[in-house]
């Protein structure tokens, strides 16, 4: 079956002293990723729901959040109050995920489960048939610009086969990596989200580096 995919830029890769001008720049996207880091779960430091907030009255595109923190129950709500379209928890940091997705819902956004690199899959199939999104991270999360790990490949492809046969019902997100020499094998394995920091901030013209992306999800997608 044909799949539609959405490319969603990651606000790590941009300027962070301009960025109501570093989300103009991508208004051809599908949504915007925005990496929250607390400097626990992962080593590093970002944003926070203030930053959100301020991005949501000037984003064109729909906030695509990644929590990588812990203690998430506690924080995800207020991401989803903030009016971002999806908001992602890792299933690492998680002590009760059905209660997360229960509650992001009620707060008027998707529900999304994320999977570090050497995360099974099969653990957590029970309590993903609540989630919209599963988040495939295919590097380590924490920084940018690291190297695509095809290895984690077998895990989106098992993802969406339980989509197409029907267990599942949730978007395929990958995250980390990829680029134009890695988007295609990603697209082919069954994800339709793709995440790309370096790839379109890193471009000389962003919307241009989207659009290539795209049509090349949308071609190795088909099938
Ligand atoms: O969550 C993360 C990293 O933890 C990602 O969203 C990266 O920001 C993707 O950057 P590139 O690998 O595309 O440069």
């Amino acid at each position: 079956m044909s799949r539609t995919p959405l490319i969603a830029p990651s606000l790590l890769s941009a300027d962070f002293a301009r960025l109501a001008e570093e989300a103009q720049r991508v208004a051809d996207a599908d949504w915007l990723h925005v990496d929250v880091m607390d400097a626990h779960f992962v080593p590093n430091l970002t944003l926070g729901l203030p930053v959100v907030r301020a991005l949501q009255a000037v984003s064109p595109v729909p906030l695509d959040c990644h929590l990588m923190i812990e203690a998430p129950e506690r924080w995800a709500p207020g991401y989803a109050e903030a009016g971002a379209r999806n908001v992602t928890v890792h299933a690492e940091a998680c002590t009760d995920p059905r209660a997360v997705a229960r509650d992001l819902r009620a707060a008027g956004s998707l529900a999304g489960l994320a999977l570090k690199p050497g995360t099974p899959l099969e653990t957590h199939l029970d309590v993903l048939r609540d989630f919209d999104t599963l988040l495939v991270m295919t590097v380590e999360p924490g920084f940018g610009g690291q190297e695509f790990m095809a290895e984690v490949l077998p895990k989106v492809r098992r993802a969406r086969e339980l989509v197409e046969t029907g267990h599942l019902r949730l978007f395929v997100e990958v995250d980390g990596g990829i680029n134009a020499d890695t988007i295609e094998q990603a697209a082919a394995a069954g994800a339709d989200v793709f995440v790309a920091g370096s790839a379109v901030y890193g471009a000389d013209d962003p919307a241009a580096a989207i659009a290539g992306l795209r049509a090349q999800a949308s071609a190795a997608g088909q099938g």
